[in-house]
C-alpha cells in the first residue's frame, strides 16, 4: 500500500524513447576514434549514431548496411565505402529489435539483417544500442525476420512452418531487402534452443540470412530513463 502511495506521490521519470535511442547511440560513438572503419547499422537508433558520428566530426571511414543508412551517412557528409571490397572493420554500431543481458539479439524489422550480420561478422567489436523497451530477460517475443530468395518462396515457407507456430510473408510476400530478397516474420519458434535452430534455419536451401544474433554482438548500451547501461559479452566472439 506504501510503495503505491510512493508511486502515485512520485511518479517514475518518463522519457521519450527517442531521447533513449540518441542517449544510447550517444555513448556508443564515443567508442569511435580517428582512423577507424566503422559499420553503420540500420534503423532509427542506428540513424542517431550516424547523425552523433557527423556531429562529432570523426575523421573515419564507414561501411552501410543499408542503402538506407549509407544515404543518411552521404548526406551528413560522412565517408562512406563499397563493403564488397572490405574484410575487416573496426567497429559497427547498429540497433536491435531485442537483447537479452548476454548480448543475444533479435534484429530485423527493418529488413537489414542479412547485411548486419556480414558487417558484425567482419567486426572487431559490434555494438547494440537501444531504448529500455528493446532490453529482454529472454530474447523470442519478437518476430525472427528470415529472408529469403523469391525463387524458393514457397518450399522455405513451409519448412519454417515446421520450426514456428506462425510464418507470415512481409507485406503480403511484397516486401523487398536491398538484396532483393523477400522476408517471412517467424513467431513462437518450437524450440527456444536458439544456437540449434538458428543452425537449422540457415540450413534451409533459399534461406539468405535471419535476424538471430546469438554470438555477434560484443557490447549493448541501453538508455533508460535517461540512463545508460553496458551491458559486455562475457564469452569469447568466435
Ligand atoms: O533491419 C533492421 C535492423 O535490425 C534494426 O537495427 C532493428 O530493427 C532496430 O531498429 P530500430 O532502431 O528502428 O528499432
Amino acid at each position: 500500500m506504501l510503495a503505491r502511495i510512493a508511486f502515485w506521490l512520485v511518479p517514475p521519470p518518463m522519457t521519450d524513447p527517442d531521447d533513449d535511442k540518441r542517449m544510447a547511440a550517444g555513448a556508443a560513438v564515443r567508442e569511435v576514434r580517428d582512423g577507424m572503419l566503422v559499420g553503420l547499422g540500420t534503423g532509427s537508433t542506428a540513424a542517431h549514431a550516424i547523425h552523433a558520428i557527423a556531429a562529432a566530426g570523426l575523421r573515419i571511414e564507414t561501411v552501410a548496411t543499408s542503402a538506407a543508412s549509407a544515404a543518411l551517412a552521404r548526406s551528413l557528409g560522412i565517408v562512406v565505402r563499397d563493403f564488397a571490397d572490405v574484410v575487416r572493420v573496426d567497429l559497427t554500431i547498429d540497433g536491435a529489435d531485442e537483447v537479452d543481458d548476454t548480448c543475444r539479439a533479435i534484429k530485423g524489422a527493418g529488413g537489414a539483417m542479412v547485411r548486419e550480420k556480414i558487417v558484425a561478422a567482419a567486426s572487431d567489436r559490434m555494438i547494440v544500442i537501444a531504448d529500455g523497451s528493446k532490453r529482454v530477460a529472454v530474447i523470442g517475443a519478437a518476430a525472427i525476420p528470415v529472408e529469403v530468395l523469391p525463387f524458393g518462396a514457397a518450399f522455405v515457407s513451409q519448412e519454417l512452418t515446421a520450426l514456428f507456430a506462425s510464418v507470415v510473408p512481409r507485406d503480403g510476400g511484397h516486401y523487398r531487402t536491398d538484396n532483393g530478397g523477400m522476408v517471412f516474420d517467424c513467431r513462437q519458434a518450437v524450440t527456444r534452443e536458439w544456437p540449434a535452430l538458428a543452425a537449422t534455419i540457415a540450413s534451409i536451401p533459399g534461406v539468405l540470412g535471419h535476424g538471430l544474433f546469438l554470438t555477434e554482438i560484443d557490447a549493448a548500451y541501453i538508455a533508460a530513463g535517461g540512463t545508460v547501461t553496458r551491458l559486455e559479452r562475457r564469452l569469447t566472439k568466435r
